[in-house]
């Protein structure tokens, strides 16, 4: 229902439920002290900006008031949270909330159920009742046989994640007591949904919702959640975007039973890349370059954020001196200017000029969190769509970020999320890595670094190293720019739907590129995740940083990699030609390029948003 809207769209999934709805045409129906006529009509197409408030991930059904008062006290007060009768539930005490299994355990450590050791006591008696609604009123067909109860104080969460396919069948059922809060669906592609979940409301999660979006909870004390009449309490349950009445909730103890079915064979739903039963079990084949969004949302994903996630630590040790250039535009801001650093890393830059506001802010929480533990602001966020207003920032900064985005649309988007936050008159500084890293027969100090040798003669981590200038790798002059196999002039490669797309190849490190789109190897010294619970070579970040993270990955969709000591991590590169980021640029409206230059291996723009756009 539109806010502020007298009706309300509604697709039917069958003309059976079409039928069945069509006769309430006429209807008079008791809304509160008021009565309603609901008369129906047809639309062809629905604009998608009033879908835009109700616009849930597909499959996601929301039921309020599915249980009353009386019911949901006497379900709270079932679950006994003093017992530990391992024979008949098991209980735990996660770092966010504390959870308790019926039916069979779900195990967090590989994300999964002992499908062959069901607990003995079954389900709680107390929610058959609810199931059977379920069943009754069709949310479900089959009957769930495995419960998790979350119990979340005010500040806790769940970590965002996907239900591991392979442990349970598609639907699921979690029913909200004792609280209001906010769930946040994730798309991979970044679309997100906050959901208000009411208390006595049911969720149901079916198909893309279940399969595709993760879900989690942001531990918070507040949600910001629509000013709603209390007389209709639906109006809450849109999507928080296109709501202009918004009012804070403070949380307060909410429960959750969540109920699913054990799957018994192997997962074949349609969403493979999210499926761990579809997982290739043989080694996987090099990536290739992405011929769609998804493909590349993938291969980034794949390739750049979840390596930064992992190296964090490692990464953060081997950047410690800010670039000079950078600095001087950093130091040529006003005092009180407003800068965005978009792609902040470990937050090099956002101390540099104390007289300016910084906010930085990264793709990785690892690396965010190392910013915030050196006392700087900074939030995790992709560079696509960076939740700061737009004409706000006096500056931008994105160094070393765009020639990790795999389409030159997609490298162009970033461009145009810098000039959106710009005022008219603000200016961005972008650093990429250049395919040149001898220009004006100048070496970069990356190539002139001696290349370590091994025993096996692989480079070692040496190669990691920052030198005063980006993880710069080399081209040397026997191997010129127009050698580059197979790239158009914008730097694309454009593949017809009839080619296999070129598999990515992995550089050597400082070796010539071979290739604009190239995988570069990081070799990761140190344990654990981000590298950060062993020393890393002098580094004064090494004892800092995976903390925030770690709920998130022993709970998360994902299996978790062993990340040790020696181990290669491949990034996902996309190495710039002369000319290739002004031409990047003079595509974005409303900017002029002030100055581009060529610094210590990296192409590099300054420009101003004029307005006009
Ligand atoms: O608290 C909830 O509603 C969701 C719990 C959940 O997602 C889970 O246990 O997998
Ligand atoms: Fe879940
Ligand atoms: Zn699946």
């Amino acid at each position: 229902m539109p806010p502020h809207k007298p009706y309300a769209l509604v697709t039917y999934r069958s003309e059976v439920s079409a039928q069945r709805g069509h006769a309430l045409n006429g209807r008079q129906l008791q809304c509160g002290d008021q009565i309603v006529t609901l008369y129906l009509s047809y639309v062809n197409t629905v604009d998608s900006e009033l879908w835009g408030c109700v616009d849930f991930p597909p499959g996601l059904v929301l039921v309020e008031e599915f249980v009353s008062p009386e019911e949901e006290a006497l379900l709270l007060d079932a679950i006994d949270w003093t017992s530990h009768d391992e024979n008949v539930t098991v209980q735990k005490v996660l770092k966010h909330r504390r959870v308790k299994h019926f039916g069979y355990e779900f195990r967090y450590d590989n994300n999964n159920v002992d499908k062959d050791k069901p607990l003995p006591g079954g389900l709680p008696q107390v929610c058959v009742p609810v199931l059977e609604r379920c069943v009754r009123d069709r949310h479900t067909e089959v009957m769930p046989d495995q419960l998790t109860v979350n119990q979340y104080q005010s500040g806790q969460g769940i970590p965002p994640h996907v239900d591991t396919h392979s442990a349970f069948e598609d639907l699921i059922l979690s029913l909200s007591l004792g609280a209001k809060t906010v769930m946040d669906f994730r798309h991979p592609e970044g679309r997100s949904v906050a959901v208000v979940l009411p208390e006595r409301s049911l969720l149901v999660m079916k198909g893309e919702s279940r399969y595709l979006w993760t879900h989690g909870i942001t531990p918070r004390k507040f949600d910001v959640v629509p000013a709603c009449d209390p007389k209709s309490p639906a109006a809450v349950t849109s999507d928080l975007s296109n709501h202009s009445n918004l009012t804070l909730s403070r949380r307060g103890t909410r429960t959750s039973l969540t109920f699913r079915k054990v799957r018994r064979t192997p997962c074949d739903c349609g969403y493979p890349s999210a499926c761990d039963s579809q997982q290739p079990t043989a080694p996987p084949s090099p990536p290739s370059l992405p011929r769609s969004q998804t493909d590349a949302c993938r291969l980034e994903a794949e390739f750049v954020h979840r390596v930064y996630e992992e190296i964090a630590c490692h990464f953060s040790s081997t950047r410690h001196s800010p670039w000079p250039r950078v600095c001087h535009f950093l130091s040529s801001l006003e005092p009180g200017s407003i800068l965005a650093d978009v792609g902040c890393g470990n937050g090099k830059y956002l101390g540099v000029n104390p007289e300016v506001i910084a906010v930085g802010c990264d793709r990785s929480s690892a690396l965010v969190q190392i910013c915030s533990e050196r006392g700087f602001q900074a939030f995790v966020s992709d560079a696509l769509n960076v939740p700061l207003r737009s004409d706000t920032c006096d500056a931008c900064i994105s160094i070393a970020v765009i020639h990790h985005l795999s389409t030159q649309k997609r490298r162009q988007a970033v461009v145009e999320e810098l000039v959106r936050l710009l005022r008219p008159g603000g200016r961005a500084l972008i650093y990429v890595w250049a395919v040149e890293q001898e220009y004006n027969k100048q070496k970069s100090k990356y190539l002139k670094e001696t290349r370590q040798q091994g025993p096996t003669g692989d480079s070692t981590d040496h190669s990691n190293q920052e030198s005063k200038s980006l993880t710069g790798n080399a081209t040397d002059a026997h191997n010129p720019a127009q050698d580059l196999s197979g790239n158009a002039t914008d730097g694309t490669k454009v593949h017809r739907e009839t080619e296999s797309p070129a598999k990515l190849s992995v550089h050597t490190n400082r070796t010539a590129f071979n290739s604009q789109d190239l995988l570069v190897p990081w070799h990761f010294k140190g344990g654990g995740r981000g590298g950060c619970n062993q020393g890393s070579g002098g580094d004064e970040q090494g004892e800092q940083g995976s903390k925030n993270t770690l709920d998130l990955h022993t709970e998360a969709q994902a299996p978790v990699p062993n990340t040790a000591p020696s181990q290669v991590f491949h990034r996902y590169y996309h190495v710039f030609q002369k000319g290739e980021l002004e031409e990047l640029c003079v595509r974005v409206r409303g900017v002029t390029i002030q100055r581009s230059y060529h610094d210590q291996g990296n192409w590099c723009v300054i420009l101003e948003k004029t307005g006009d756009r």
